[in-house]
């Protein structure tokens, strides 16, 4: 095959053609090899598509598989993984792991060596806070500090609030995994607590002048993006009001959080952080929320840059969407414990700690999974509500389920529209919720509707997308006159913010309202934990647009009371059981679905798949031959 020829077909099916960007980096690759076969030009080229797709490796497996089908004069190779291993390493640019090639092939998966760096990079770091020294506590006394801070409750036997704060005692890692409103940031504010305590007793204000500052715990706590940290910091400040500690311990806690960017002093036009390995961050702990938004490369500058004896700690949803960057490293995390058992010694230090009993397992990776706990109670959505079952139903890939709630469920409509009436019904009830906005006399009263209610959709662009979506929504709240007459940013326009500007707290995914104030000027309003609002003048603002409808991208981590999900009419890539599940879980009242039963069960039935070697990086490094127990989804 001509080196320069961009084929119009794709070995592996799941991932989208290779792009001539991607051929273009086979064919520098190829010059540095003697092999000239076309088979290697064009795995070499679906390496580079899968990166772009957010895929950190390809599986051999799947490679063979899918040259093995493919026609032998085109592809030119057919054999087992070990004999495509084989094959890969003649070629002078796969090597298993040490040498300075361009590819790397550990047996199972083929990478391009940054991303197997990036993932070998943090697999070691997280082993090593896992397996570094034990903590040494005194249980009696912390069983009751524990018992105090996590009061007994009936949400579920054992109370794994309880048991995260225990694990958490135990090393320097704690993934704390749950779904929405099961309670990880009240839990990881109260498990700081016992922390603190434990390594430092809390100063009152005299001793805190006189202490010299390295005897502080220093605690930091950052999210991936800006609305994200302030999600994070609002709860923080009403969590920690309701405390039951010191006012010098309460004070010693963080208010507020910060981004991932931020932490790291990323500089503007620069990759290079202010800090990593050579100059960490001076701090003691760190909390990284929303966990499954952080790709891999942000995962390793952090990971680098955290000193080795500080102590890590990981919230998250592994459910929902992953980072539209590469990697999945919370999912993979999840694998070494998806049930909640734990090593006999991690099992005795819990019932020690809090005096649950917990199940114990065999497992030879136990050790890893003994930093994690999944909470398993949802505290927003009232219990056994139709809203929390289906979106259980959708996680676990239960389509009949989901489909029975969604038609006899309470709290849940489901308008099994197809085409042009979906759109029309999405219309209808949209003007319908969204009328309190065009009446209402205070920004307060603006910004509850908008909080009341929203439209979900999965594209941007098209008939089906949010832009269109807004411009037909926003024609029939102002009527078609109104609208043709007035520049797209009007009174009583709900907005939704598309850039960062962290001088005016203002984030990617924010939305606020528009009205005119007294002096007929269109000011902007937010939502302030402090303030109940703020306003802003409207030229003040970063980059915006209408936010009657959003992606469900842009959703993530916010909540509605009436949440409207449109499914477009066809399946689509995009609509992944991930997505629906992220579009789903975040109605926290009432919810409406609009579209066909074969595009809702076509998205139930298709679990995104990332491609990633971290938990078999993982496990190898945990010196244990049973790869496949944890090998990567
Ligand atoms: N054990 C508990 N007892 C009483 N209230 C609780 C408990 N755990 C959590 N809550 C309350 O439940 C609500 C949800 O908790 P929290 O915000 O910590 O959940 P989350 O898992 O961090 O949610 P999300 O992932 O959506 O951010 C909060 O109002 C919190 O105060």
């Amino acid at each position: 095959m001509n080196m320069q020829t961009v084929p119009d077909h794709n070995v592996l099916g799941s991932i989208g053609l290779p792009s001539a960007f991607d051929y273009a980096l086979a064919d520098s690759l190829m010059h540095r090899s003697s092999m000239r076969e076309p088979w290697l030009r064009e795995l070499i080229a679906q390496l580079s598509a899968a990166v772009q797709q957010g895929h950190s490796c390809l599986p051999l497996q799947e490679l063979c598989d899918a040259l093995d089908s493919s026609s032998p004069n085109d592809r030119g190779f057919s054999g087992t993984t070990a004999q495509l291993h084989e094959r890969l390493c003649a070629s002078g640019l796969v090597s298993n792991s040490g040498a300075e090639s361009p590819l790397i092939c550990d047996g199972i998966n083929l990478y391009l060596r940054r991303y197997f760096e990036y993932e070998r990079r943090i697999a070691e770091d997280l082993l090593r806070r896992v397996c570094g020294n034990p903590v040494a506590f005194e249980s009696l006394q912390l069983r009751e500090q524990i018992e105090r801070l996590f009061p007994a409750s009936a949400t579920t036997t054992p109370n794994w609030q309880r048991v995260a704060a225990a694990l958490a005692l135990r090393q320097n890692l704690t993934v704390i995994l749950g779904g929405p409103g099961s309670g990880k940031t009240w839990t990881v504010l109260r498990l700081l607590v016992l922390i603190a305590q434990q390594t430092s007793p809390p100063l009152n204000a005299v001793q805190r002048e006189l202490e010299p500052q390295e005897k502080l715990l220093r605690i930091a706590l950052a999210a991936p993006t800006g609305k994200a940290a302030r999600r994070v910091s609002d709860s923080l400040q009403r969590d920690l009001a309701e405390l039951p500690v010191s006012d010098e311990l309460r004070a010693s806690l963080p208010r507020e959080a910060t981004t991932l960017h931020r932490l790291l002093g990323m500089r503007p036009h620069s990759s290079t952080p202010r800090y990593d390995r050579k100059n960490p961050l001076p701090l003691d702990v760190l909390v990284l929320d929303e966990a499954s938004m952080i790709d891999l490369p942000s995962m390793a500058r952090v990971l680098d840059a955290l000193p080795r004896d500080a102590r890590l700690i990981l919230l998250g949803d592994p459910d929902q969407l992953a980072s539209i960057e590469i990697g999945n490293v919370l999912s993979e995390l999840r694998a070494f414990n998806v049930q909640n058992r734990y090593s006999p010694q991690a099992a005795a230090d819990i019932a020690a700690l809090t005096g649950a009993a917990t199940e114990i397992t065999s497992d030879a990776t136990a050790r890893f999974g003994d930093a994690m706990v999944t909470l398993t109670h949802s505290h927003r959505f009232s219990a056994g509500g139709s809203i929390a079952q289906l979106v259980e139903a959708v996680r676990d890939g239960d389509t009949d389920r989901a489909c029975e709630i969604l038609r006899h469920g309470s709290g849940v409509v489901w308008h099994e529209h197809e085409q042009n009436d979906a759109l029309a019904q999405t219309l209808q009830i949209a003007t319908q919720k969204y009328a309190p906005l065009q009446t209402a006399a205070t920004p307060e009263q603006a910004l509850n509707a908008l909080a009341h209610f929203r439209v979900l959709g999965a594209l941007r662009e098209g008939p089906w997308g949010t832009r269109a979506l807004n411009a037909s929504i926003a024609r029939a709240q102002l009527g078609l006159k109104a609208w043709q007459s007035l520049p797209p940013h009007f009174p009583s326009a709900p907005l939704l913010i598309t850039e960062n500007d962290h001088a005016l707290r203002l984030y990617n995914g924010d939305s606020g309202v528009l009205l005119i104030d007294t002096q007929q000027r269109l000011r902007a309003w937010f939502a302030d934990t402090q303030h109940g609002v703020r306003g802003l003048s409207a030229n003040q603002l970063p980059a915006f647009e209408l936010g009657y409808a959003m992606t469900v991208h842009k959703a993530q981590g916010s909540e509605y009371d009436t949440v409207l999900v449109l499914l477009p009419p066809q399946p689509h890539p995009l609509l992944t059981r991930e997505w629906l599940y992220t579009a789903l879980s975040r109605a926290r009242k009432q919810l409406i679905v609009i579209g066909s039963e074969s595009v809702l069960r076509a998205a139930i039935g298709s679990p995104a798949q990332r491609w990633s070697g971290l938990a078999a990086q993982i496990t190898g490094l945990l010196g244990t031959a049973d790869r496949s127990a944890v090998s990567s989804s």
